[in-house]
Formats: C-alpha cells, sequence, structure tokens
C-alpha cells in the first residue's frame, strides 16, 4: 500500500549522513559559528528543522539540545553536538562516542541551597530533603552516593523534577534545595541561593554513535573541528633572536612541535616562528625581551592541522 502520509515540503536526507545541532539556547550561536568555521554551507527555511548542506553530503537536523544525545545514541542522528549534562543525564554515555570536547557551553551542574539558610552548609545536609531539578537522574545519582545506596530509586531524599526556572523553587516554598547548572552564578545569586556541592563540570562535545553509517565523512568533520579549536587556542609568535640565545629561546616557546628557525641576513641572527598557546603569550613575549628577542610578532592563526 502506498503511504498515507508523504510530506513533499521535506528535503530528501537519503544519503546524507545526519547532523543534529541544538536548535536555540544556550548552545545555538556557537554551534552554527562552528558550523560556519569548518566550512558547512546550508540555507535553513524559516520553521524548518531539516537543512540540506549545499557543499557536503549531510543533513543538518536542528533539534532540543536535551533531546540530541538520545538520537544520536539510537542511531536515528549520525552525529550530534549538544552538552555533556544532557549525555550523562540521559545515561547515553554508553551509546555514544564522544569525539572532541568543544569549549564552549561550559558551567557546572550543581546544588544549591538558600544562603540564608545556616543549616544547610553542605549537600549531606540536604539528605532526606526536598530537592527540584531538570536532572532528575543525576540528581538520584549523587544523593544515592551521599546516602550510601546502590539503587538512586532507594533514596530517602525527594527529588521532583521541572523544565525549567528552578532557581525559583526554593523561594516558591517547593524545595529546600535546587540541582541546576550555574554558569556565571548570577541566576543563583539573584535568587538567594549559594552553591554547596559540584556534581558535574560539563562543557558542549561532539558525538557519534557507535556504528556511525558515514564514519570517513564523520571523521572529516572531526578533524576540521579539531583544526578550528586549535586554531582559536594557539596563536603564530615570530621573532628574531642572537643564534647564542637561541636555546634558551626555545626553550620559552618550544612550540606544539619544534620551532621554526631561519636564518637572517644579519650575522649571527636568526628568526624564529613558533605556535604559542594564546592564554600563555604574554609571559612569552616578556620572556623573550628580557633574553633580548627583537621584532616579536604575534599572529592569529585562521584554521590548522596537525
Ligand atoms: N548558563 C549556562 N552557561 C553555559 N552553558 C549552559 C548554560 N546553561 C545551559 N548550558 C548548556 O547548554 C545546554 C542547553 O541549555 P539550554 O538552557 O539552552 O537548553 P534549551 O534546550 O534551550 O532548553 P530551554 O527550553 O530551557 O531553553 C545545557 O544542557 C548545557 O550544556
Ligand atoms: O550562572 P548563570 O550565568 O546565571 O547561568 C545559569 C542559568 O543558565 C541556565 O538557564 P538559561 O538561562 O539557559 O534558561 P532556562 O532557565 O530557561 O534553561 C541555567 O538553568 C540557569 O538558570
Amino acid at each position: 500500500m502506498a503511504n498515507a502520509y508523504i510530506n513533499t515540503s521535506l528535503p530528501d536526507t537519503a544519503d546524507r549522513m545526519l547532523f543534529a545541532v541544538p536548535k536555540k539556547g544556550r548552545l545555538y550561536d556557537q554551534c552554527l559559528g562552528l558550523l560556519n568555521s569548518i566550512g558547512i554551507e546550508f540555507n535553513r527555511k524559516p520553521r524548518h528543522d531539516i537543512a540540506l548542506v549545499s557543499n557536503m553530503p549531510i543533513a543538518l537536523v536542528f533539534l532540543p539540545a536535551a533531546d540530541i544525545a538520545a538520537y544520536v545514541a539510537k542511531g536515528n542522528i549520525d552525529l550530534g553536538i549538544t552538552g555533556l549534562d544532557i549525555i550523562r543525564e540521559s545515561q547515553t554515555e554508553n551509546d555514544v562516542a564522544e569525539l572532541i570536547r568543544l569549549g564552549f557551553g561550559k558551567c557546572k551542574l550543581q546544588v544549591q541551597a538558600p544562603a540564608a539558610n545556616q543549616t544547610l552548609k553542605s549537600a549531606e545536609d540536604l539528605v532526606g530533603k526536598r530537592i527540584v531539578t531538570s536532572f532528575i537522574n543525576l540528581t538520584k545519582q549523587r544523593f544515592a552516593q551521599l546516602e550510601g545506596v546502590d539503587d538512586p530509586e532507594k533514596i530517602k531524599t525527594q527529588v521532583r523534577f521541572v523544565s525549567g526556572s528552578v532557581e525559583a523553587a526554593c523561594g516558591l516554598g517547593l524545595a529546600d534545595g535546587i540541582v541546576d547548572l550555574v554558569e556565571s552564578g548570577d541566576t543563583m545569586r539573584a535568587a538567594g541561593l549559594h552553591a554547596i556541592d559540584t556534581i558535574l563540570d560539563t562543557e558542549s562535545v561532539l558525538i557519534t554513535n557507535q556504528h556511525p553509517r558515514f564514519p570517513k565523512l564523520a571523521q572529516v568533520i572531526q578533524q576540521r573541528v579539531e583544526g578550528i579549536l586549535t586554531a582559536r587556542k594557539f596563536v603564530l609568535c615570530q621573532y628574531n633572536i642572537a643564534r647564542s640565545s637561541l636555546e634558551s629561546a626555545c626553550l620559552i616557546t618550544p612550540g606544539r612541535k619544534a620551532p621554526t628557525v631561519t636564518s637572517l641576513e644579519q650575522e649571527g641572527w636568526v628568526a624564529v616562528s613558533v605556535m604559542v598557546e594564546k592564554k600563555l603569550i604574554g609571559d612569552k613575549m616578556d620572556a623573550l625581551t628580557e633574553l633580548g628577542a627583537t621584532d616579536i610578532l604575534v599572529l592569529d592563526i585562521a584554521n590548522a592541522r596537525a
């Protein structure tokens, strides 16, 4: 019998790798920025959650971040970007392969309690009390540890699910403590809460299922992402140094593998070109200046490949 429901406005994704990215929320802008920097071109029509990539055999699928790990784990989707917190909460860590930590969406899953309550100083103080959270599984696992119980379903602490505005629960008298994501801490401070325990440090991750249908293409995406992350993490530092000081200079800037050294027209001097971690560059420049290096230049790296 013919398929009674054929939606001809849906793009044909047969023979394309399905790559899920968050459709909105905290990770959305950074994900789009990453897709752009790895050269993925697409045109997403308004209200459409599937977009065909024009320059690669990939279809992007825009999904709620909270669902992506489960789709990838089940094999419906080949590749995805989501938070580590979501992978752990949806208990999919054994069914997905973590390819790369992406360095954005960094925050902590914390137990928070009213700052004014002097009796709640650590997570142990909430054992047996009421907790509200969107992270039911991770919260139950943490309290099972604290209670010394093997089965998280058998804890005496009462853990209740809410889907958002978790921080309001204590003020409304619905909870003694909450478990939620914290980045700057502003949301919790505004709600009169403070951290008494950290359950997980999370960030966004590129994941694939254990049996990817397009392993070569997934590897290409992984390599491109790694290149962009390296480029963001390092700068290229160039300087001139007396050959007699080259050994000391190489100790200051050893590079990822080794510095490139070229001779200068000026007798006894060499030019050095080397990758340096961005966060260390100020200290390195100071040390090189002290050693007598001149013409120190620092250049951004647009892309990189090992
Ligand atoms: N404050 C934050 N700082 C950094 N990363 C965060 C923060 N809040 C959430 N994240 C990360 O982004 C992921 C998605 O969170 P987000 O709140 O955007 O979800 P959402 O799918 O938009 O849901 P919602 O319906 O609540 O908007 C989280 O699982 C976490 O990995
Ligand atoms: O420590 P902060 O920098 O204040 O960030 C923490 C807030 O960010 C997340 O929510 P989000 O703002 O994404 O909205 P949501 O409550 O709708 O999930 C989280 O649930 C906290 O409420």
